[in-house]
């Protein structure tokens, strides 16, 4: 036997070198920095598709401690051997990181519903690297110094990804001046308030003195208003008969009809030209969050645009992807406030988008735990409004956004440069020299079925309108300030995500 074993010891030792190099040696599958998944932090990612604020290039981006320090092309690569860690992606694309500038995290308070590790998780597999927590649906809500401080304490550790903050526009802070000057000096990048109620009562919607208040204080920190753009005008053609059966969607659709919202939109523009008295560069910014209605709404918005109004508008994957007519019966997953209206509004969307007229797109992310989510019942109208989306937008804008010849500039316009614009993050939003190495890497031409199958790290992913649907585009890797923090599958041991605040 003794003998025997001798006799295999050769093949014992190749066989440990092989695992050696296999399982060590390839950096990806072991690290010695729990929050990266590379056990280096100055390297090269190399690729024949970067996208740059400049164009699209094939060549090299160089990552020095988590900054972009240089950007080589192609051309000016090859034949130069001084090189360190190379990670080759070949025809993958190379992207700056998305920003999702509205997205519920739920923590603290409501954790179960989704919470800062998962969120965050979902985020980067999704090729986010920050994201703006919104400042309801936790508990409490953030409006005031003493609440941002308990979400900076359940964020830390926690977060895979950047995470800022909005702080909330509520009439318990509206008139206390000093309140939201604490709040602003304590560093929320700006503040959000609702129009019409926000469907969790320790939220209050806001009057028009409210947000004029509001405004006021703004405009001092140079930081944007973002609000929930409906007015709940008299919904008389409701009525509860069998032909408004609650489980059809256009029971539901009909109770938030696009007047609500170019009400409100209307109201908005007059208030904060009234805090403009300087001039149109004077007086906050206005940013109108998750734009549904693709009519009069929109017009508003291009008027006041042009006539050079600080306003920006948003819209969400949810009312791209879908139209009304395809909501089967019962299927509350689709619950959202404004509602995802008809085909037509659909492909105006589309079109408002691609001529600029609507700047970004956010998640919107708005999961609950799927009780309330009455799956069952499928009753549209008790149900929880929000759509589960986190990790999907991005596969979802280019999946559906590619039969429209949307470009890899414009993805990257929509999810990354003007988002950071809008939260004043000047360090972020594009691959540039000098910016932070947030970035992902992607495949456009990999199709694939959200399914159980998948890796999905949502708290509740059988709530998700996208379940079941056929997409393109998968997320390879995602680096958050030069940490990969994300690779197919596996995320970082460490949630190193940094807090975003406001300076
Ligand atoms: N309480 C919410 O999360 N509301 C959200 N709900 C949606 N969009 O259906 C939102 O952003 O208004
Ligand atoms: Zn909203
Ligand atoms: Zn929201």
């Amino acid at each position: 036997m003794d003998h025997f074993l001798w006799r295999i010891l050769p093949l014992l030792a190749l066989l440990a070198s092989f695992l050696y190099f296999y399982y060590v040696h390839d950096s990806s599958k072991f690290s010695t920095s729990d929050c990266s998944l590379l056990p280096y932090n100055h390297y090269w990612i190399t690729s024949k598709g970067i996208v740059t604020p400049r164009g699209v290039i094939s060549g090299a981006v160089e990552v020095k401690e988590g900054i972009i320090v240089s950007i080589v092309k192609e051309e000016d690569w090859q034949g130069n051997s001084k090189r360190g860690q190379i990670i080759d992606y070949d025809e993958a694309v190379i992207m700056p990181g998305l920003i999702d500038v509205h997205a519920h995290l739920d923590d603290p308070g409501r954790a179960e519903w989704e919470g800062f590790p998962s969120g965050t998780k979902a985020a980067a597999a999704g090729g986010i690297t920050m994201l703006i927590d919104m400042p309801l649906n936790s508990f409490p809500s953030t409006v005031s110094v003493e609440t941002l401080r308990l979400k900076l304490e359940a964020a830390e550790k926690s977060i895979y990804v950047d995470v800022g903050f909005w702080g909330g526009l509520v009439p318990e802070n509206a008139f206390n001046a000093s309140s939201l000057d604490a709040l602003l000096s304590a560093g929320v990048l700006g503040l959000k308030s609702f129009m019409c109620p926000s469907g969790i009562n320790d939220f209050p919607m806001t009057n028009a003195s409210h947000i004029k208040e509001g405004l006021s204080v703004l405009a001092k920190y140079r930081r944007p208003l973002l609000v929930h753009a409906e007015i709940q005008l008299d919904s008389a053609n409701y009525l509860e008969d069998d032909a408004n059966d609650p489980r059809h969607y256009s029971t539901y659709l009909k109770t938030r009809p696009p007047a609500w919202e170019e009400a409100a939109i209307r109201e908005l523009l007059t208030l904060s030209k009234d805090t403009r008295i300087g001039g149109p560069a004077e007086g906050a910014h206005l940013h109108v969050v998750h734009l549904s209605d693709s009519g009069s709404s929109l017009q508003l918005l291009k008027e006041a645009k042009r006539s050079g109004d600080s306003v920006t508008v948003e819209t969400c994957p949810h009312y791209l992807a879908f139209s009304a007519e395809e909501i089967q019966d019962g299927d509350t997953r689709f619950k959202c406030a404004p509602p995802i209206r008809d085909a037509a509004n659909k492909e105006a969307l589309w079109k408002a988008l691609l001529e600029g007229d609507i700047d970004m797109l956010s998640s919107d992310h708005s999961p609950t735990v799927p009780e309330l989510k009455l799956l069952n019942e499928g009753n549209f109208l008790k149900a929880w409004g929000g759509i589960s989306s986190l990790q999907f937008v991005f596969p979802v804008t280019w999946s559906y956004g590619r039969n429209y010849g949307v470009t890899l500039e414009q993805l990257a316009l929509w999810w990354s440069e003007r988002p950071a614009k809008l939260i004043g993050q000047d360090s972020k939003g594009s691959i540039e020299v000098g910016k932070h190495a947030d970035i992902f890497v992607w495949e456009p031409n990999t199709d694939f079925e959200l399914n159980d199958d998948l890796p999905i790290y949502l708290k509740h992913p059988r709530i998700s309108a996208y379940m079941g649907t056929k997409l393109s585009g998968k997320v390879l890797a995602t680096f958050v300030r030069g940490n990969l923090v994300y690779k197919e599958g596996k995320h970082a041991s460490a949630a190193c995500g940094s807090l975003i605040l406001a300076k």
